[in-house]
């Protein structure tokens, strides 16, 4: 039976809050949702597919209305569709992709990463298989990890914060069930930094390597390497995203000089500079993470290219383990067997998060067996992606 592409509806929900990271503040943090309708229908309902931006990017509207969203419309159904007649990914996000020159990826795979979601979530439930499984039949080996580790991430910046309150909530991620946590670096100075990282490894039983610290991009490489050599006898879990995301070279000077790990990638939104990350920035494949966020950049259609580019440069799945903290990740990390995926137990609601049962233990998460991602166990978020189109 050949599905169709009945409707697709777009909006916007705020995710703002009075947190801050080393570069910016998410007072007017925003996120696209779109919602796309088939001509499927279970329980007298069309079937619908859900998708959104995750956070760090604000929403893609504009792109969504004049681009992307009516060449899918307007595509002659037939070539949305396999051999079997279920939507094809790839073909898709061809149609989406149609007349954009390559290169400059901005907020165009925002837009692109929010449809391809969506049409993922629509066809795991026209199958009625939780998205884990379905992936995992198709681009895996067909047994899905039944947990993920995830590691619990904020200690942001905020007005009036204490190194009391940035333990306190640390302790609140121990207490969820996370044996690691992410706190934020790089927006005060390097004493105060050093402060609240010690504050932090206390928290932490005096065990450094369960703690990340997050930059933001913010540093230059002098900055990189005075912080690197500072914070390096702590043996960190990881030092993230350290310069621009875009200078391999900076990258690459770091990881010459700090042994320990670093994580990367979160603002790499292509294929094409995922490569140029593993080409030039100096990433070693023994100890480093790739956090390229597939809701970012392009979807899952263009994170499976990524996933064949690292293979084929050496690198495990195992070293993947994206940005986000999102239902759409931890499927993917289930079923293509990456590292683990991100958490964030306190922001980025509505829309961030796991299924509103999902219970954490020794920093692993299960998944559950709903039908699609499972934005339908999520009970506020369902609530606003069900507006959309009621
Ligand atoms: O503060 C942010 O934009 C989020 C972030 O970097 C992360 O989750 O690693
Ligand atoms: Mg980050």
């Amino acid at each position: 039976m050949a599905v169709k592409i009945t409707n697709v509806y777009e909006g916007v929900v705020p995710i703002s809050s009075s947190i801050r990271n080393a570069w910016i503040d998410f007072s007017s943090m925003d996120c696209s949702i779109v919602a796309i309708e088939s001509d499927v229908i279970r329980d007298g309902k069309p079937v619908v597919g859900y998708g959104f931006n995750s956070n760090g990017r604000y929403s893609a509207g504009e792109i969504l209305r004049r681009r992307v969203l009516p060449r899918l419309l307007e595509a002659e159904p037939g070539s949305l569709l396999d051999e079997q007649g279920g939507l094809d990914h790839a073909k898709a996000w061809d149609v989406m992709m149609n007349n954009e020159k390559p290169g400059g990826h901005g907020e165009r795979s925002v837009a692109v990463g929010v449809v391809d979601m969506a049409l993922f979530d629509l066809a795991s439930k026209i199958e009625g298989k939780p998205l884990y499984r379905y992936l995992s039949e198709r681009y895996g080996d067909g047994q899905p990890d039944d947990s993920v580790f995830v590691y619990a991430a904020g200690g942001y910046y905020a007005p009036g914060k204490t190194l009391t309150d940035l333990q306190d909530e640390m302790r609140g991620f121990l207490d969820l069930g996370y044996d690691v946590v992410k706190m934020k670096i790089g927006g005060a100075d390097l004493a105060e930094d050093l402060r609240r990282i010690e504050a932090v490894i206390d928290v932490l039983d005096g065990d450094g390597s369960r703690l990340a610290v997050d930059v933001n991009g913010r540093f230059d490489l002098n900055t990189a390497l005075e912080y690197g050599r500072a914070i390096e006898p702590y043996r960190l879990f990881w030092y993230e995203e350290i310069g621009d995301p875009l200078d391999y070279h900076l990258n690459a000077t770091v990881a010459e000089h700090y042994t320990g790990p670093i994580a990367t990638g979160e603002n790499l939104f292509s294929l094409q500079d995922a490569r140029n990350l593993i080409r030039y920035g100096g990433l070693r494949p023994d100890r480093d993470t790739i956090q390229v966020d597939p809701a970012l950049s392009y979807g899952l259609v263009e994170y499976l290219r990524i996933q064949d580019m690292l293979r084929q440069h050496g690198w495990s799945s195992r070293r993947c383990i994206p940005h986000g903290g999102h239902q759409f990740s931890l499927h993917i990390a289930a079923a293509l067997k990456l590292g683990g995926n991100e958490s964030y137990p306190g922001e980025f609601q509505p829309t961030g998060g796991f299924a509103d049962d999902a219970v954490v233990e020794k920093s692993r998460v299960g998944l559950t067996d709903t039908p699609g991602i499972g934005f339908e166990s999520k009970a506020a978020f369902y609530k606003v992606l069900r507006a959309l189109h009621s």
